[in-house]
């Protein structure tokens, strides 16, 4: 098997014989991993020893799972840092339940060949708590991968907070995404349960970012005077050398299906496994319910975290199978998840932050293949660039091409689109501006608050072929701090939710707007449809006699005249 590193002087796991644990290396062995990758021999070679805290930077898709299970298995396995029967040794905590569920895997593979079986289990939110918990009471795992939730939750019981309270070693996998604002409180709070710091134990950070701040901060589960590993030469770009990335402008949002469509097109000449990234859990899930009506002969899956955990799983598991496919995700595998083979990556819109752009990337080319990256952004969102000029991103060779063909696949999205159940439609409207508003975005694209509500009803009836801004909730809007802003066609709750029928957790696809609509479909999607007076979408929609017998409730108060917009 090829892998990461192989071609450039790699060392072979059969020189660490006498020295990591034999039956870790027959696993290896069997596992086909002949060689190590740079970051499993600097890790093996240069900590000071295999239970030193360390802080470990290596680029996405390069093996730094085993880098950190290798030693810690080792050392339990050799007796260095065993603790009683019946507890924990090695906690990996990770910010995503696949990833959990993955690391979990991958122990499972390295301890296979014991003779004595060093069970590894996981501790993750949105599964059954009682049969999961009873589990871990009952059984004696020597390993814990768990998210940061369910892990507080089992500190919190004093009998589970007992098989934690030998910790001989503690990993914070996305180590940098685990110490930011998001992450750093639940981790301060585990940190409070378990043994002090002061006993010994080892703490592990990896991660293929490090911002500087991030240094600032390691000293919660680093001692002073730990060593610090990198593979990444000092002025090197953070992402592999060997994906071409590139951007796709496009001049607004309301592009935004028609010009992922027409990109689709182009790029599955050359791509058949793609994972397409977008903003808001909702917003993937109308990717994938449109996508799904004809717009791509592949076959389409959907993660993100409006799914049951089941399903999700599952998922993981047939994507991770698939030769080909599109997989529809939202963050929750934008870290450490290994699909083999992806070849493309395409984030539409605004990733988190550069370093969220970068573990997206690595999605593709892991284990020394090649892949490619695509983002799509409006033009008003190009400024991501200016922010990350360490990145090597540059215009899509085809750009042209592909807003050409963005037009003509107007028609062919309408009528998928048209298909799509109105709660699908409305979640993604929300959650469209609940991402904005909630932001701090909003300055950089010049947007203020009736221009957001603006481009949303622009995104809903131009992109997403709705006959009137979708009804939103009052208290929803004034959550998203945007009380009184104009342009909102507002709804009772119990409204929505009768449209809802029940509410099935945004899943339904069984009320279909199947209806032929009584507009042209060009209208409803065409780029220049209702903007080119500034005025956005609203006015000329309806102004156009569109809609389907429906307009006029919220369409009137739309818009934000004049108002700044974000593409
Ligand atoms: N020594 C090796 N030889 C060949 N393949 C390997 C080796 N070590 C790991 N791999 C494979 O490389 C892939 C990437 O490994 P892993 O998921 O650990 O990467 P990572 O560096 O943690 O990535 P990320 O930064 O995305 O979390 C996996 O498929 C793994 O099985």
């Amino acid at each position: 098997m090829s892998g990461p590193g192989i071609n450039d002087g790699a060392v072979p796991y059969s020189s660490m014989a006498g020295k990591l644990d034999s039956k870790l290396l027959q696993a290896l062995k069997i596992m086909e991993f002949e060689f190590m990758t740079p970051v499993q021999h600097r890790v093996l070679t240069e900590l000071p020893t295999w239970r030193s805290d360390c802080l470990v930077q290596a680029k996405t898709g390069t093996g730094k799972t085993l880098a950190f299970l290798l030693p810690a298995l080792h050392c339990l396995l050799q007796g260095q840092a065993t603790p009683p029967k019946g507890k924990v040794a090695i906690l990996i905590i990770t910010p995503t339940r696949e990833l959990a569920q993955q690391i979990a895997k991958s122990c499972d593979q390295l301890t296979s060949q014991l003779t004595t079986p060093v069970r590894c289990d996981i501790a993750v939110g949105g599964t059954n708590r009682a049969p999961a918990f009873s589990r871990f009471m009952k059984q004696t795992p020597s390993v814990l991968v768990a998210t940061p939730g369910r892990l507080k939750d089992y500190l919190s019981d004093e009998d589970s907070a007992e098989k934690l309270s030998n910790i001989q070693t503690l990993v914070l996998d996305e180590a940098d995404t685990m110490l930011e604002s998001g992450f750093i409180h639940d981790v301060k709070q585990i940190l409070r349960l378990i043994p002090a710091k002061s006993t010994g134990w080892q703490g592990m950070c990896f991660s293929a970012t490090v911002p500087p701040k991030v240094k600032d901060v390691v000293s919660v589960v680093l001692k002073p005077g730990y060593t610090s590993l990198s593979t990444i030469e000092k002025n090197e770009a953070p992402t592999h050398e060997r994906v071409p990335q590139y951007h796709v402008l496009m001049p607004s949002v309301s592009q935004t299906f028609t010009t992922l469509t027409s990109l689709l097109n182009l790029e599955i000449k050359t791509s058949s496994k793609i994972i397409v990234f977008g903003v808001t859990a909702n917003m993937v899930a109308l990717f994938a319910a449109v996508f799904s009506q004809g717009l791509t002969p592949l076959k389409v899956f959907e993660i993100h975290s409006r799914l049951n955990q089941r399903a999700r799983t599952r998922t993981t598991e047939e994507f991770k199978e698939a030769e080909a496919g599109i997989l529809f995700a939202s963050d929750v595998i934008g870290r450490g998840m290994d699909f083999p083979n992806v070849d493309l990556v395409v984030q539409v819109g605004l990733p988190s932050n550069g370093e969220q752009y970068v573990h997206r990337v690595g999605r593709t080319a892991r284990a020394g293949n090649d892949g490619r990256a695509i983002i799509l952004l409006t033009q008003g969102e190009s400024f991501f660039m200016n922010n990350n000029r360490h990145l090597p991103i540059k215009a899509h060779p085809a750009t042209e091409a592909i807003n050409a063909g963005a037009d003509s696949c107007v028609d062919t999205v309408t009528q998928a689109m048209y298909k799509i159940d109105e709660e699908t439609k409305q979640r993604a409207y929300s959650s469209f501006i609940g991402f904005f508003a909630g932001s701090g975005l909003m300055r950089q694209l010049r947007l203020d608050k009736p221009g957001l509500v603006q481009l949303a009803n622009e995104m809903a009836m131009k992109a997403m072929a709705c006959p009137e801004p979708p009804p939103m909730d009052k208290k929803v809007v004034g959550k998203m701090g945007l009380k009184g802003v104009p342009g909102f066609n507002y709804a009772s709750a119990s409204d929505l939710a009768a449209k809802r029928g029940g509410g099935q957790r945004g899943r339904s696809r069984s009320k279909s707007n199947t209806r032929e609509p009584k507009i042209k479909s060009r209208d409803a999607l065409s780029p220049g449809a209702g903007q080119r007076d500034g005025r956005g979408g609203v006015e000329k929609r309806r102004g156009g006699g569109g809609g389907r017998g429906r307009g006029g409730r919220g369409g009137g108060r739309g818009g934000g005249r004049g108002k700044p917009r974000a593409d």
